[in-house]
């Protein structure tokens, strides 16, 4: 399933390598991060992702005064492939922490979900696995919303 092009290399996305070969059959569990299909896609999808966010009006001013460079490296890199069930640990500081005094609207977190779903459908991830990466960055909605 071939998706989408970053640069001038190529992204597939919904297919992991880890159990695309006949040596290694799939035991019947994929964790998120394999379904997606690794570090490389997550990179494509969180890059389009914080693109989308800063292109927004009513979201950009959360992003002015952070280093979003930084931001998308960490994100993937430590944040993203291990709580989807990737290889990495993340050492950062904790959710609530990251995102206290943005005063992040109940709105404004619609809109994340609303441009990372967009993102996905951009690299033709299948309903089934958009469903379960939705229900998962809900789950983190009270530590990131303004309270
Ligand atoms: C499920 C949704 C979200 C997740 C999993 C998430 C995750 C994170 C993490 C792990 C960090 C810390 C990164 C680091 O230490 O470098 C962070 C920072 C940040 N997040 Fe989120 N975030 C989410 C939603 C949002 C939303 C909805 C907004 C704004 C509308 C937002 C704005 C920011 C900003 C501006 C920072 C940087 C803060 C700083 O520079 O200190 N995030 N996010």
């Amino acid at each position: 399933m071939l998706n989408g092009t970053q640069g001038e290399e190529q992204v597939w996305l919904g297919q992991s390598s880890h159990f695309s070969t006949k040596e290694e059959p799939s035991l019947g569990y994929k964790s998120l991060y394999d379904e997606l299909g690794g570090e490389k896609a997550i990179t494509a999808v969180v890059n389009e992702f914080y693109d989308r966010m800063i292109d927004d009006d009513r979201v950009r001013h959360y992003f002015v005064h952070t280093n979003t460079d930084r931001l998308r490296k960490h994100q993937i890199s430590f944040f993203v492939s291990h709580l989807l069930g990737g290889p990495k640990e993340y050492k950062g500081s904790t959710l609530r922490m990251a995102h206290q005094g943005l005063n992040i609207t109940f709105d404004a977190y619609e809109i994340a979900i609303k441009h990372l779903n967009r993102s996905l459908i951009k690299y033709n991830v299948p309903l089934d696995i958009r469903v379960k990466v939705e229900a998962f960055l809900r789950t983190m909605k009270p530590h990131i919303i303004n309270k």
